[in-house]
Formats: C-alpha cells, sequence, structure tokens
C-alpha cells in the first residue's frame, strides 16, 4: 500500500518537464508552465499548502472526489485549488489556495465534526489531517528527513530554491532529449528493448495473472480451471518488430511549446553585470511587476570557479523547461530535435519580452501575463502559426489587488508589437547551438523561407492549461495551417491535434494501412471506425487508398471535429452532417464530436450485421476509457483492430490485457489476441516511442476450446421462469415467486443456452430470485430487486452456502468492506444481516439506477471492482485492516438489528424484520462469484 508521500505528485508533474512534451501534447496538461518541477521547489511547495486527510473511503469515483472535498469546505472561506487521491487508498492530497488556509482546513477536518469532533466519512470512520509535509512517506532518505524535522526548514528550502545552476546545452539536451548521445541504429536499439521488456512481456504478464486469478478462484469453487490460452503460454508471445526508423532524426518537430518565464544569466561581477545585461537586450526589465521582477540571485557555487557564488541576472525569455520553472526557460537552439524556424520564432520572442510591460506568468503564485507560446508549421505548405497563450489583461487569478498587475492599458498595444515582430519578414536564420559533430541535413531549394501566417491570442485564467476546445482569438493572417500527408491534404485548426513529425505520421499511417488492407477482402464495403480520429487524417488516408469504403470518425475535441469534416471534402469525400443525409447507409464520412465513450457503442448497434468492420484507435496517452474497450471487445463484428498507441509501457498494456484476457461480465465477447506489434520512431533523440498494435479476435473455434461451461447471463422471459428455476431449485420457491411477481429474472450464473446478455426491453424491473433472501413465502414481502447469484450457488443447489462466509475468513471481509465502500459511494445504504459469525447480504436501497442500463453498469462496476482484487498479495496491512473493517461491519450490524431496520431472513437473525425494512432493492452479493466467468 503507498502511503501519501509529499513529494509524489509533484514527481509526476515533473517528469514531463525532464523529457520531450509528450506525443499527445495538445490532450495533456504539460508541465511545461509547472513550477514545482524540482526537488527543492517541490519540498518547498508541499510545506505551505498542502494537506493530507486520512481515513476517507478507500472506493470513490474520481468524479466525486471533488464534491466531498466541496462538502468539508463548504460554508467557508477555505479554497481547495486541486485535489489528488490515488485508487484504492484511503486518503486525499488537497492543496490549497493560500498558505493561511492550511491550518483552519487541518482544524476543520480535525475538529469541525458534530460536538466539535473530527469529521467522519461516510462510514462513520474519523477522520484527520496533517499537513502533507509532517507525513510518515517511508522515504528513508536522511536528508529529506532531517529537513522536515528542522524547524528552519522552509527558510532553509527557499534560501536553497535560490541556489540555482545554470544548465550547459549538453545538460540541457540531456534533460529534453536524452538519446542525443547515441548513434541512430543505438536508439532504435534502446526502443525495440524496452517495447519488448516493457511493454509485450508486460501484457502477457497481466494476461497471465488473470488466469492465475480464475485459477485460484476455480480452486476455491472446486471447478476446473480455465486453461491460459496458448498464445498466451508461446516463447515470444507477442512478436515485437523492429523499430520503424524517422525518416528525418534531426529538427523533425512541426510544433514547439515554448514556455514564458526568465532566462537565467551568469554575471560574473559588478562590471560584467552591466555589459552582460546590455547584452540581453540593454538590462531593461520592463517586463516585471514589482515581485515578478527579474532577481539577482546566487548562482550554485559549484558551477563557478570563483570562491563567491556568482550573480545570476534572470531575464524574461521563452524556452523549454530543463530543470523545471526554478530552473529558468532554456533556449531552444541547442536541441537536435528543433527545426529553424522554431528557433528564429523562439529569438523573435526573447527580443520583444524584455522589452514588454507585461511580465512572463508565474503559475506558483497565478500572477503576470504571458504563459506560453505554441508555435506549428506544416513542412510541405511552409505555413506557420504563432497560439500566444495568455492569463486575463487585468491580471491573473493570483493579481494583486492593487492593480499592479493589471495590463489592460497596455494589452492591445503590445498586442499588436508583437505580432508586428513575428510577421515582419520572412523568419531569420538562427545560431544554432549545436553538438560538436552534428552534421545538418542539407536544405532544400529555397523553400526554407518560412514567415508566420497566422497569430492567435488564447486567454486562459485556469491554473493548468486549457483544453482543446478552449477558445482563441484570431489576430492576424490565415485561420488555419495545411498540410500534406501521402496523397491527403489536411486543415488543422490551433486546438486540433496533428502528428509532430510530418514524415514520421506518414510512415506510421503506411503501417496503419498495411495492416487494414490484410483484413479488407471487400473494401468498398467495409466500414472503419476511427475513434480518436483527431482531424481525421487516419481514416481519411485510409478511404483514399482505397482500403475501405467508409468511415466513422470520433474525437473528443470539437475544433479537431470540425477541421476533419473540412478535410472529408476537401479530399473528395462527402461528409454526412448527421441531419442533412436522408439515406443513413450512404454517407461514406461521419465524424462525431464527442467522447468516444459515450457514442461507440451506440454507433456500433447501428450497423447492418452484413456489413464488415474494421476499426483504429488511436488514443492519447491514458488509454481508452473502459467503456470504449468493452464495446470493442463486444461487437465481434470487429475482427481486427489496430491500436496506435503513444504509451505503450503503460496504458496499452492495461488496454491490451483488457482486450485480450478471457472474458467478464464486464467485459464480455471473444477475446483479442495481438498478432504484430510494430513500433514506430516518431520522436528520435528522446525515449518516447509510438506503437502500432494490431489485434486479431480469436476465432470461435479457437475460443472454442477453452470453454468447459459457459458461465454467463442468462434472460429468462417470464414464460421459462417456472421450468428454469425449478430445475434449478428442487423448492420451486423461486419459481412460484417470480411468476407471482410477474416480473424478469436475470440469473448471473451458468448458461442456459443463451450466451447473449441482452435485456431488449426498458421496461423490465430486476428481483431476487433466490429462495433464501425470500424470507417467507406468503408473499407478504416487498419485490426485490436484483440478486446476484454465483454460479457454484447455482451449480450445487445449495443456498444455504451463501451464509457460510466466516467473518474470520479475512479475504471475504475485506471484499464486503470493498463492497460496502462501493455502495456508499454509489449512493446505496446499507445494512449487513447476521446470524452468529455469518455474513451474506447486503441491502442496498435508494438504487441510482432507473433502467437495465444503470443496473447494469452499477452490476459490472462492482463486480469489475471486486474481480480486481488480488487476495494473494495481500499483505499484512491489510490484514490488520481486515480486522478493523470486521469489526466496523459487525458493530454497524448489531446496530441495525437493534434498531430493527436490518433486513433478513429465516436463515439469518430478524426475518421479520425483513418485511417491514424500507429496502425497495435487495441485492445479494456473493462474492465467490465476484470474478471473471470461468471459460475453460
Ligand atoms: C494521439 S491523438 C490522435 C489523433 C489522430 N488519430 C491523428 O493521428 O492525428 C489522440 C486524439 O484523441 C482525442 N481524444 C482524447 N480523449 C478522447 C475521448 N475520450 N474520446 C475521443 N477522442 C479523444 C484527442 O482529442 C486527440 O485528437
Amino acid at each position: 500500500m503507498n502511503l501519501p508521500n509529499a513529494d509524489d505528485s509533484a514527481a509526476v508533474e515533473s517528469s514531463l518537464t525532464l523529457q520531450e512534451k509528450q506525443p499527445d501534447e495538445d490532450n495533456t496538461q504539460t508541465a511545461q508552465d509547472e513550477p514545482s518541477s524540482t526537488n527543492d521547489e517541490r519540498h518547498w511547495d508541499h510545506t505551505s499548502k498542502k494537506v493530507v486527510v486520512h481515513n476517507v473511503l478507500k472506493f470513490i469515483r474520481s468524479n466525486e472526489i471533488h464534491k466531498l472535498t466541496s462538502s468539508w469546505t463548504k460554508d467557508t472561506d477555505i479554497v481547495i485549488v486541486k485535489t489528488k487521491k490515488p485508487p484504492k487508498e484511503n486518503w486525499i492530497k488537497v492543496t490549497l489556495k493560500e498558505d493561511e488556509m492550511v491550518d483552519k482546513f487541518i482544524k476543520l477536518i480535525n475538529e469541525g465534526g458534530e460536538g466539535g469532533k473530527a469529521m467522519c466519512n461516510a462510514r462513520g470512520g474519523v477522520m484527520f489531517a496533517k499537513r502533507a509535509n509532517e507525513m510518515d512517506d517511508r522515504d528513508t532518505n536522511d536528508r529529506k528527513r532531517k529537513e522536515r524535522d528542522d524547524d528552519n526548514g522552509d527558510a532553509r528550502d527557499i534560501k536553497r530554491s535560490h541556489v540555482v545552476k545554470i544548465l550547459s546545452a549538453d545538460e540541457v539536451r540531456d534533460a529534453i532529449t536524452p538519446l542525443w548521445r547515441k548513434e541512430y541504429k543505438d536508439q532504435l536499439d534502446v526502443k525495440a528493448k524496452e517495447m519488448v521488456n516493457k511493454c509485450s512481456k508486460n501484457i502477457v504478464k497481466e494476461i497471465k495473472r488473470k488466469f492465475r486469478t480464475l485459477e485460484h478462484e476455480a480452486k476455491r469453487g472446486h471447478r476446473e480451471a480455465i486453461k491460459t490460452y496458448t498464445w498466451v503460454e508461446a516463447k515470444r508471445a507477442i512478436s515485437v518488430e523492429q523499430p520503424v526508423p524517422s525518416p528525418q532524426i534531426y529538427e523533425y518537430r512541426n510544433k514547439c511549446e515554448f514556455t514564458c518565464g526568465y532566462r537565467h544569466v551568469e554575471v560574473k561581477s559588478e562590471e560584467s553585470v552591466d555589459k552582460d545585461t546590455k547584452d540581453e537586450g540593454d538590462g531593461e526589465t520592463k517586463g516585471t511587476t514589482e515581485d515578478l521582477k527579474p532577481e539577482e540571485v546566487n548562482a550554485d557555487p559549484e558551477s563557478s570557479n570563483n570562491e563567491t557564488p556568482n550573480t545570476i541576472k534572470k531575464i524574461p525569455a521563452a524556452g523549454f523547461l530543463a530543470q523545471g520553472w526554478q530552473g529558468g526557460v532554456y533556449s531552444p537552439h541547442c536541441l537536435q530535435n528543433v527545426p529553424d524556424w522554431a528557433c528564429a520564432i523562439a529569438d523573435i520572442l526573447n527580443e520583444y519580452l524584455p522589452t514588454s510591460p507585461m511580465a512572463p506568468y508565474d503559475s506558483k503564485v497565478h500572477r503576470g501575463f504571458f504563459r506560453s507560446f505554441t508555435i506549428r508549421c506544416s513542412l510541405r505548405t511552409r505555413e506557420c502559426m504563432v497560439i500566444v497563450l495568455h492569463a486575463p489583461a487585468k491580471g491573473g487569478v493570483g493579481a494583486k489587488e492593487d492593480g499592479s498587475d493589471d495590463y489592460s492599458e497596455v494589452f492591445e498595444a503590445e498586442k499588436e508589437r508583437l505580432v508586428g515582430m513575428l510577421t515582419k519578414a520572412v523568419l531569420a536564420v538562427p545560431n544554432r547551438d549545436f553538438p560538436e559533430g552534428h552534421v545538418r541535413a542539407a536544405r532544400d531549394d529555397g523553400s526554407e523561407e518560412i514567415r508566420v501566417t497566422s497569430v492567435f491570442f488564447q486567454e486562459y485564467e485556469g491554473l493548468s492549461q486549457p483544453g482543446p476546445d478552449h477558445p482563441v482569438q484570431h489576430v492576424y493572417g490565415k485561420t488555419c495551417l495545411e498540410e500534406r500527408l501521402g496523397q491527403c491534404t489536411f486543415q488543422i485548426s490551433p486546438g486540433a491535434f496533428f502528428q509532430t513529425n510530418t514524415e514520421g505520421a506518414e510512415k506510421l499511417y503506411g503501417i496503419i494501412v498495411d495492416r487494414i488492407k490484410e483484413v479488407t477482402q471487400d473494401p468498398k464495403q467495409t466500414l472503419l471506425f476511427d475513434v480518436c480520429c483527431g482531424t481525421g487524417t487516419i481514416g481519411l488516408t485510409c478511404l483514399k487508398e482505397g482500403i475501405v469504403g467508409r468511415l466513422v470518425g470520433v474525437d473528443i475535441a470539437e475544433p479537431a471535429i470540425l477541421d476533419a469534416k473540412v478535410n472529408a471534402e476537401k479530399n473528395g469525400f462527402l461528409h454526412d452532417d448527421n441531419n442533412s443525409a436522408d439515406d443513413k447507409d450512404s454517407f461514406l464520412t461521419r465524424f462525431i464530436a464527442s467522447p468516444a465513450e459515450k457514442v461507440l457503442a451506440e454507433e456500433m448497434k447501428s450497423i447492418p450485421r452484413t456489413t464488415p468492420v474494421v476499426a483504429v484507435v488511436d488514443p492519447a496517452r491514458d488509454g481508452l476509457h473502459g467503456a470504449v474497450v468493452q464495446t470493442l471487445r463486444k461487437n465481434e463484428k470487429i475482427e481486427r483492430l489496430v491500436y496506435v498507441s503513444c504509451n505503450p509501457t503503460g496504458t496499452l498494456v492495461r488496454d491490451a490485457a483488457m482486450l485480450c484476457a478471457p472474458p467478464t461480465k464486464k467485459y464480455p465477447g471473444r477475446p483479442f489476441k495481438p498478432v504484430l506489434a510494430q513500433p514506430v520512431d516518431m520522436f528520435p533523440l528522446t525515449s518516447h516511442c509510438e506503437m502500432v498494435m494490431t489485434f486479431d479476435r480469436m476465432s470461435e473455434e479457437e475460443y472454442g476450446k477453452y470453454q468447459v461451461y459457459l458461465h454467463i447471463i442468462l434472460l429468462i422471459p417470464l414464460l421459462a421462469i417456472g421450468t428454469v428455476a425449478g430445475a434449478l431449485d428442487s423448492t420451486s420457491l423461486r419459481g412460484r415467486e417470480l411468476a407471482d411477481t410477474k416480473e424478469i429474472c436475470i440469473y448471473l450464473g451458468p448458461a442456459f443456452g443463451s450466451q447473449t446478455f441482452e435485456i431488449p426491453s426498458d421496461k423490465f424491473r430486476f428481483f431476487t430470485s433466490s429462495a433464501r433472501t425470500y424470507p417467507a413465502t406468503d408473499g407478504a414481502c416487498d419485490p426485490v430487486d436484483v440478486v446476484l447469484l454465483t454460479s457454484r450457488e447455482l451449480e450445487e443447489k445449495s443456498f444455504c452456502r451463501l451464509f457460510k462466509h466466516n467473518l474470520d475468513e479475512w479475504w471475504t471481509v475485506r471484499v464486503m468492506s470493498a463492497a460496502t465502500d462501493w455502495m456508499l459511494d454509489n449512493g446505496f445504504t446499507t445494512g449487513a444481516c447476521k446470524n452468529k459469525n455469518t455474513f451474506g447480504t447486503m441491502y442496498l436501497k435508494n438504487v441510482k439506477a432507473t433502467n437495465t442500463d444503470d443496473m447494469e453498469t452499477l452490476y459490472y462496476d462492482l463486480v469489475d471492482l471486486l474481480s480486481n482484487f488480488s487476495y494473494a498479495e495481500l499483505g499484512k496491512q491489510e490484514l490488520a485492516e481486515t480486522a478493523l473493517s470486521a469489526h466496523m461491519i459487525r458493530t454497524v450490524m448489531e446496530d441495525l438489528a437493534k434498531t430493527g431496520t436490518t433486513g433478513g431472513n429465516e436463515h439469518t437473525c430478524c426475518p421479520d424484520a425483513h418485511r417491514n425494512a424500507p429496502y425497495t432493492v435487495l441485492a445479494m452479493l456473493i462474492f465467490d462469484d465476484c470474478f471473471p466467468p470461468n471459460v475453460s
């Protein structure tokens, strides 16, 4: 279990600053302007505003966290600016807006509950809060601990943060392009190994782990365990090809994002300060407010030969953060992956910024104006776009009240001045600072002349980065770029994603085309789903190549979809604008602006059975949403899936395992299996690598070999209920009850004929079918909604076993406790039946589900949660916690029994209470079967 580490979030935040920006930089919140990047600063930041609240419920949905933390500070002036809760941990780290709020907040949590006691979580557990830096983070690093214990820790940290080292060009390259020292073929070897060790092997490991869980469960249920799929056991289960090299190794980036901050210049003596600052723009430091003005600080003594440290001058500038905000921004001229035009623009910005009255934005205090500059260029059309991200002219959210950060009066004139400087001429050839021996590629004949063709300003008051849909203000020239890739032309708007290595993108798309072509026997009829389609590049390339006949593209970013629609027409493929097409089947292309998880299932449903379908997914770094994986798996029409990943060692591993593991209730459908893994080097000199992984659906024949018995969800139509239920339960009690209720029953258990989970009507209500949960046969009890039965119970027809789970079986309690958390998080009220030391039902009310889909989702979420427990891996800590949970649950049950509100039945403690219990829904969670079904 991870305890909150005072440095962990910052560690995540800072990791991006030390490497090249991530491939999906349009969509991730990049850390280029994150201040908490160096270790020192991170520590300082934590000591000031971060607090960890302990003993919150472990299972809180991410969208509920904000609601929960807001409820704590309701009616107070405490402002929480950020929360972080790792999954399955019982703590939340909050970042408060002001230092002064910290003590108040801690007091609020520790004493602000009923009767001046600590606040409690939804299960009555006492919460407590502590400053993040006071946590025992298990960090055994002596230095850190000593600093924490030191009363003067803050002061020292602040002082330390002023000791900066200016990096050499080599060190900047090491930080941003860590593979630059290697020959290109060696870079490819590094990536090839990484793709085998951290991608393909991990996928196989993950799938084997899922099989082991099944085996473990089967053993407990005295069942035959499913055999691991043969391909998983093979020596090189996933064949990884050698990475496809990038056609351009140097200067390949068509997009850069420069953070606006301060450039650090070391000055040696009083005299040289004057001289140096003259060189750096006459030493003018207009772009400042009083507090934001360039400081003179001590340079790292180690970086100097002098005994006394030199002085560092800070000059407003734009560039890359190579060692976090505190280390200043570095000019891109030394980086081999950055092209000349980008450096030329950096030069213009660096000429402008020191002379502007508008200061760089300081994201630590949220003051200042200029935040970052995104620059893009099209390789083929030589168009160039600049997007200036800035705080409101009246000042950022942390602006001083005295108006010293208010730039409203100068804003328009300054905007005009900057645009004038950017656009007045063809971009000059910059002086580069390449390493010795760097060989530049030959330039082409005069086409290197590039000028800025469009400028946008984008105002953003938020604390991190704007999303792709955030509005932009067009201030100069064209409204978008145009680029040519292969046989297609694409329009790219400021908010739309485009691959950052143009020639690399052509290679990448070529590989995708090859993978699709292999399976499209009837291209004209084949429909391609391009999930996370951006400006439609992949789908339209496939159409142009004639390997598919129709295209549905989905992307969350509206600007990208607007571009995709234009691009469809530009390339000769009519776009169906939904309402305009009379015949829904006649469209060539359809582009939908929506999160894929919201629309994909519906879109798939509308495809005629006979239409051959292929899918390409190209998600951002956080991978596919679970619902998208579910839809892809469930729709067995998709025989081939091409997964393009910019995070092959992370989210691809997770998603591939979900696509290829044996089916579960949440992820039904014949599994996929990876047939080829083709890395593509889109980011030479950095450690990033793109991966094209091709998955084929396991054939019915192959899959059939692994099925010992089916283990599925069965929908029993009303007429069949009596018979089937009778067959299952010798008393036929359930059958009678079911018939009485005139409802539909859904059994979750072994199959009796159908493998399909279909709930064809929206009218169905769930109710229990368990003889044991129905307390009496007189019909007096309320109909209940759903019972989730295990296959084992059904197999053995021994429902009494349901109540044989002993509290001393620690894992049982742990599961139940997790389930309880989950239910509370989902708005259920729970109670539990007690009979001696048995424990088996949970009563739920206030079910949020209003229809079958909701109920199904809730159920699957729960099953998924439970199925992800790895009991074998639980350690002593968990055992201790389990004992605690057991104690707590017992207490709750006893309380409920006393007040007569607990449910019950003839086999448990209070059968009568059940009839009067105010529960409208009764669910039995039988943990035996909270695991993926056994399909061996
Ligand atoms: C790596 S880009 C790929 C874009 C495109 N395939 C290309 O090659 O240019 C990832 C895309 O995923 C989109 N995206 C992110 N989250 C999404 C979601 N939940 N649903 C649909 N698209 C999403 C982003 O807007 C972005 O365009």
